[in-house]
């Protein structure tokens, strides 16, 4: 059996922001040890005792951060002891200017591990503070004998701010489309199987109790297919989507379990308000004016009803169940509900 990763159930981002962060750390101890000896031989003791701890603190994180579930608290302490030791060598009187081309980074690198919500305030603060250790250091010598170089850097800190943030900004409205798209039937637009498990998932844990589902089939779709064309069936299948939604709350979750099959989650809801529900989406149904063309679709469904006040159950049985009692409903002359 393959073992559960924690990035299961996440967005997409996270699996990307754990990769980055690894590497980041490997970097990190790399590029730390390198200054270590650079600052040995310049004589920086101090500094280099912060490289050293800071390379050894990231080499220990390596294994945490491959196997947290708290990804974003890592991302964040990670910023933070970056933005800290960044700041400290700007600060240190025999740092050269040359220090100040890891501040134009810095957004960019926020935002790729901790997206934008968070990394506004957080990152101009920073901004701000390392153009006030510039100007005290820099101010009169680099800022005033060449401000063009100071310009240059300005602008290009400024430019990857936005670039960073505007590049995130169009990943996340991607992301969003893609999981939207992942967890929606195509042709109505309502959920699909995996919305339904994650949906199934979440109230029977959270203790949504009692629990129900119905199973809603078309009768005899296969004539409307076959007398009216396959687009009159699509047309038909999206007026049900329109009339489930329409008569559900908003905490039910409306389903299409494929054809012309659909799903109904009742969260709260006993096998007695399970019943009344499906007999009022069955008359919903019946008495649809659906026309093709001057022909008028005679439509009625019959739906299978299952409930459940146990904790921590699974849809399968559940659908099972809701299933047998549909076979019964088209059994027993269709048009009907079962519980
Ligand atoms: N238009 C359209 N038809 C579909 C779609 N998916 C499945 N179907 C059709 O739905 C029909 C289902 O037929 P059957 O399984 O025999 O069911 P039925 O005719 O409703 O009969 P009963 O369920 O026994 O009442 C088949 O003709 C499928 O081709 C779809 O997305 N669009």
């Amino acid at each position: 059996m393959s073992r559960a990763s924690p990035d299961d159930g996440m967005p997409l981002s996270h699996r990307h922001r754990r990769k980055l962060l690894t590497l980041l750390l490997m970097f990190t101890a790399l590029f730390g040890a390198i200054f270590v000896v650079v600052n040995f031989f310049g004589a920086r003791y101090a500094l280099m005792a912060v490289e050293m701890a800071l390379t050894l603190l990231t080499l220990s994180l390596l294994p945490v951060v491959r196997t947290t579930y708290h990804l974003r608290r890592w991302c964040l302490c990670y910023l933070g002891l970056l933005y800290a030791a960044t700041i400290y060598a700007l600060a240190s009187p025999t740092t050269s200017v040359t220090v100040f081309s890891w501040v134009m980074i810095m957004p960019l690198t926020a935002h790729l591990l901790l997206g934008r919500r968070l990394v506004g305030l957080f990152s101009v603060f920073y901004l701000a503070v390392a153009a006030g250790l510039f100007f005290w250091r820099f101010g009169t010598d680099v800022a005033v004998s060449a401000p063009g170089a100071t310009a240059n850097i300005v602008a290009v800190t400024i430019w990857t701010y936005l670039f960073s943030y505007f590049y995130e900004a169009s990943r996340e409205s991607a992301e969003q489309q893609l999981s939207q798209q992942a967890l929606t039937d195509s042709l109505t637009g309502l959920a699909n199987r995996v919305h339904l498990e994650q949906a199934f998932h979440r109230a029977a844990n959270e203790g949504a109790l009692p629990l129900s589902v119905l199973i809603l089939d078309l009768d005899h779709f296969k004539r409307i297919n076959d007398e009216h064309g396959h687009a009159c069936g699509d047309a038909v299948l999206k007026k049900i989507a329109d009339t489930l939604r329409e008569q559900t709350r908003v905490d039910d979750v409306v389903c299409r379990l494929g054809g012309e099959e659909f799903c109904i989650l009742l969260p709260r809801t006993d096998s007695d308000a399970a019943y009344r529900m499906a007999e009022r989406l069955r008359e919903a149904i019946e008495a649809l004016c659906c026309r093709h063309n001057d022909a008028l679709l005679a439509l009625t469904a019959s739906i299978g009803v299952a409930s459940t006040v146990k904790r921590g159950g699974h849809l399968d049985p559940m659908l099972h169940a809701a299933d047998e009692k549909l076979y019964q409903a088209k059994f027993g002359g269709r048009n009907r509900v079962v519980c």
